[in-house]
């Protein structure tokens, strides 16, 4: 992996410690993003999407617990950082946008506060801040009056727009959404996106999004990262992996996308996926996986390069 990566996240482990046993939630997941990439992070509910990138700020909740690994942005480990250094880190290295602006957002404070605030917390003067907070609502498509308006005020389009400012305010080099504009009507959606990818191309900065939606990864990102049961089954460039989707689990994600012009109805996945406290033996698939031999059963296949910018974990493509 090369030092220019602006993100490297190196065998991510995180297991949540509940009473009712460990659930594997992410294991040993490895990828990277470069500057001005767009990595959709795609795959079923409870494939441990949210955990991973809460991971990537050092947020996971307890009962989890980061288990192994290195998060590096800009070379600089944030799973290393405490403290001072890592609420500095998170920000200005990474920062990120939540499903719900509601959760962010506190409903007594003007919003021009609350993104000033941030600024201040990382040792700008005021002055200097809520003359960035004019800006950067400005940057995001809002007014500077905006500054003075209580979330309350603001539909649900414009204060996903003010959370997005508040991420951005510090020019961190990583942005990470989890499903940032699922309770927002659909142009609304449009709109958000079209933001997120203009701030893509005018800052550089990386973009990493959680989405349950195939047909916006195919149509936005750079690269796709397919996750089921905890585990990255397939990552690649977006051209690589809609052109010559390899594992089994990616295929079946891709053709459940409804097909509008020839009518077809989208397929679903047979089966439903396991129980993370004890996830299957070998590969985590192989229960639904139509392929699947013995020794898909017994061992778990490594994530291995298969031609320029494309991985997958499947025997299929490993020479036994
Ligand atoms: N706070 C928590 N305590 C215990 N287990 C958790 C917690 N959060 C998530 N999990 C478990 O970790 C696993 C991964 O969950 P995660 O929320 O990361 O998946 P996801 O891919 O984001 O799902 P979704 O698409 O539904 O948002 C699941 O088995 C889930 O039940
Ligand atoms: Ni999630």
């Amino acid at each position: 992996m090369s030092q220019q990566n602006v993100l490297n996240v190196v065998d991510l482990t995180v297991y949540y410690y509940t009473k009712r046993g460990v659930i594997h939630a992410v294991e040993d997941v490895s990828l990277t993003a470069d500057k001005m990439d767009f990595v959709a992070i795609v795959g079923e509910s409870g494939s441990g999407k949210s955990t991973l990138v809460y991971a990537l700020l050092n947020l996971v909740p307890p009962p989890g617990r980061i288990v192994k690994g290195s998060i590096f942005v800009d070379g600089i480990d944030i799973l290393r950082l405490s403290g001072d250094k890592l609420r500095r880190a998170r920000g200005s290295l990474i920062s990120m946008v939540f499903q719900d602006p509601f959760t962010t957002l506190d409903p007594i404070r003007r919003v021009g506060d609350q993104i000033a605030e941030v600024l201040i917390e990382h040792g700008i003067s005021k002055d200097e801040a809520y003359a960035r907070v004019g800006e950067v609502l400005e940057s995001v498509g809002l007014s500077r009056n905006i500054a003075n308006a209580y979330p309350h005020q603001l539909s649900g389009g414009q204060r996903q727009r003010v959370s997005i400012a508040a991420a951005i305010a510090l020019n961190p080099r990583v942005l990470v959404a989890d499903e940032p504009t699922t309770a927002l009507d659909v142009i609304v959606q449009k709109q958000i996106m079209d933001l997120i990818d203009r701030i893509r191309l005018s800052t550089g900065m990386s973009i990493i999004l959680i989405t349950h939606d195939i047909a916006l990864a195919v149509e936005r990102a750079t690269k796709i990262v397919v996750m089921y049961a905890g585990k990255i089954v397939e990552y690649g460039s977006k051209q690589s992996i809609i052109e010559e989707p390899l594992h089994p689990y990616t295929q079946a994600l891709l053709a459940s996308v409804p097909d509008i012009e020839s009518g077809k109805w989208p397929k679903s996945i047979p089966g439903t996926p396991p129980d993370l406290r004890n996830p299957p033996t070998g590969c985590r698939f192989h229960p639904r996986c139509p392929y699947s031999s013995d020794l898909c059963r017994i061992k778990q296949p490594d994530l291995v390069g298969y031609g320029k910018n494309h991985y997958v974990s499947c025997w299929l493509y490993i020479r036994k």
